[in-house]
């Protein structure tokens, strides 16, 4: 799989990865009714880092991947993805940044069901460029990096949900993201799916040199990350050490 994705890799922007690819500082956030979700919030990540967020339900973790993604706004503080500054950018300027810097992996896959797996997964470059033949040569090289291959022409409708996942993440990671943002990426799968699907994110996030940011529940998911930090109403709290013993790593 690796291999397949040399040739995707080959053709990124160098100069586009600093050697933290998300960089959070001071950002607050309170909810209508005036509850603090956070304050004084400090993340950075580093290109091919994985990062795993758990937290007490309603804590604010689905809350902070929005921020992270310019689809919320903070009331203070400052996020940078690829070195760019979210803040000062309009709604033209956000889009663009999370089409060409971020890839998602949400909980609901957003795979259009009507279009192919080919189609799917080539979406995100075909939103910014118009080679149509070499966008399908690249769906065709991801699909195949996440076990999908000679799949492309398929109907994603008729997929299972492992499958669906896998079209998610080979969708998220083609037009080499600086950021992968993952909202409970195992949900609704099986165990043993689920750990295929999580060994395949983090082998293409450290293949492409993507920063990793995983929102969960499931302490299999924070399993592949680098780091497991809980969000509490205090902030985020380093429990790195604490997963790496109850695992046996
Ligand atoms: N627009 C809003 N108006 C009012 N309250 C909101 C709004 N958005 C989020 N909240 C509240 O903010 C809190 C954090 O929500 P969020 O979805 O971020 O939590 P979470 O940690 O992701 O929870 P879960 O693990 O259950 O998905 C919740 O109490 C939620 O009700």
């Amino acid at each position: 799989m690796s291999d397949l994705l040399a040739p995707v890799r080959a053709q990124t922007r160098p100069d586009d990865r600093p050697g933290e690819s998300l960089q959070v500082s001071g950002l607050a956030k309170s909810v209508p009714g005036g509850r603090q979700l956070f304050d004084g919030l400090s993340l950075s990540v580093a290109g091919g880092e994985i990062v795993a967020i758990l937290g007490e339900s309603g804590v604010g973790k689905s809350t902070l991947l929005n921020i992270l993604a310019g689809l919320d706004e903070p009331d203070q503080g400052e996020v940078r993805v690829g070195g760019e500054r979210i803040g000062p950018l309009d709604e033209a300027g956000r889009t663009r940044l999370r089409r060409e810097r971020i890839g998602f992996v949400f909980q609901a896959f957003h795979i259009l069901p009507y279009l192919t797996l080919g189609q799917n997964v080539g979406l995100p470059l075909a939103l910014v460029r118009s080679d149509a033949r070499a966008i399908g040569e690249r769906a065709r090289a991801m699909l195949e990096a996440v076990g999908l291959g000679g799949r492309a022409e398929d109907y994603a409708r008729d997929l299972s949900g492992g499958e669906l996942q896998r079209v998610a993440i080979a969708r998220a990671l083609i037009h080499e993201p600086a950021l992968i943002l993952a909202d409970e990426p195992t949900g609704n799968l099986d165990p043993d799916t689920a750990a295929r699907v999580l060994d395949l994110l983090a082998a293409a996030v450290r293949r492409t040199g993507a920063a990793a940011v995983i929102v969960t529940h499931s302490r299999a998911t924070a399993r592949i990350a680098d780091r497991v930090l809980t969000l509490t109403a205090s902030g985020l709290r380093d429990d790195t050490a604490k997963e790496v013993l109850a695992d046996g790593r």
